[in-house]
């Protein structure tokens, strides 16, 4: 029998997308709402609790509104959104992470899936945490850059208006308070005791998204080499379907010595790239935000809970 699957929010950019995703295929049946009262909590409750699995897809508010409607013990909620990152009580989306976040992943009933920047943050620097090259009271920085579908569908038409100000041709940084709301699940994922020092910078491009972490190699202990830091990536995610360990500074990673960050795109996959010399070594981690970085996670995550192919309605 098919599971039975509800997305709540599915007019957004991230609920089209999982939308995409699930077309075609015979294991599942998606329940429709009636457009009209798509916002409406009671139509909105009645679909959410005849779900086997139940996306939100929504701002963090209604978020918290949709997961409180749920009533049904057997319903499983997989929220895109920030509002459970760091609820203990909800499962954190990247399997990638250990065995112990994957286990959790195949019995929650309460999924919550990354953020873009953080996922791609938490794929490059978690194994070296683990792995003693970076210690746990490390100061880290990095910086991400992201296409505008990140910022769904306001900043999509913004970038995407026929008269949109110049201003919005060129990269632009932003959330310089230096308190972007995905540095909690940086820190508590990373097993880092200090949240990191995060620059995003949204680029005029729809899609794809590159996170960076610097390391001086010569202050962490036992000086490790850029070698060690690529062997020790490539070791935790050996036997991984959808991340790919590129070889160290593999200059075919490279386009004329530029990094293409929508390689990715349409993809599940998050490339780990390691670049670098003696002294100073680069992490960086590619994802579509709206693949890995969202929706591509979030089918991932249902297909681990119901014990499906990993890979079902995905790319690598
Ligand atoms: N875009 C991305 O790359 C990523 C997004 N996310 C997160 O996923 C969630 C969804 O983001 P995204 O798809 O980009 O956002 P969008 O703004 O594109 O879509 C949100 C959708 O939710 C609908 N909505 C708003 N309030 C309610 C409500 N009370 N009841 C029902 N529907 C409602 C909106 O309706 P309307 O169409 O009328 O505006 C819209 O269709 C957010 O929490 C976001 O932070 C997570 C990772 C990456
Ligand atoms: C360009 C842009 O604005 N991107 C968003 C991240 C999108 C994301 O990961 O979303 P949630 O954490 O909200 O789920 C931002 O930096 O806030």
């Amino acid at each position: 029998m098919a599971h039975k699957v509800f997305i709540d929010g599915s007019e957004g950019t991230t609920g089209l997308q999982i939308h995409e995703r699930l077309a075609g295929r015979e294991d599942l049946e998606v329940i429709q709402i009636d457009p009209e009262l798509r916002k409406d909590p009671a139509a909105r409750a009645a679909c959410l609790n005849a779900a086997d699995v139940a996306f939100l897809c929504l701002p963090d508010a209604a978020a918290q509104e949709s997961a409180a409607l749920v009533t049904n013990p057997d319903t499983v909620v997989i929220d895109a959104s920030t509002a459970h990152r760091m609820h203990p009580d909800w499962a954190y989306g990247l399997p990638e992470l250990g065995a112990a976040f994957r286990e959790r992943l195949t019995t929650a009933n309460r999924i919550a899936n990354i953020g873009c920047h953080a996922g791609a943050f938490l794929l490059g620097v978690t194994p070296l945490v683990a792995a003693g090259i970076i210690p746990t009271d490390t100061r880290m920085s990095c910086f991400s850059i992201t296409g505008y579908s990140g910022g769904g569908k306001k900043m999509i038409a913004e970038f995407e208006a026929a008269d949109r100000p110049a201003t919005l041709n060129s990269p632009r940084l932003y959330a310089l308070g230096l308190t972007h709301k995905h540095l909690p699940e940086m820190k508590q994922h990373s097993g880092l005791q200090h949240a990191p020092l995060f620059n995003p910078v949204v680029g005029c491009f729809r899609q794809g998204l590159a996170v960076t972490v610097p390391l001086h190699l010569p202050t962490l202990p036992g000086k490790p080499t850029v070698a060690a830091v690529h062997a020790a990536l490539s070791a935790a995610y050996a036997g991984q379907t959808f991340v790919r360990v590129m070889p160290l500074g593999d200059p075919a990673n490279l386009d004329g010595g530029f990094l293409d960050v929508q390689a990715n795109n349409g993809t599940n996959r998050a490339d780990v790239m390691v670049f670098g010399h003696d002294e100073q070594a680069e992490v960086v981690v590619r994802i579509d935000n709206l693949g890995k970085g969202a929706s591509g996670s979030a089918v991932q995550c249902m297909n681990l809970r119901l014990g499906l192919d990993e890979m079902a309605g995905l790319t690598v």
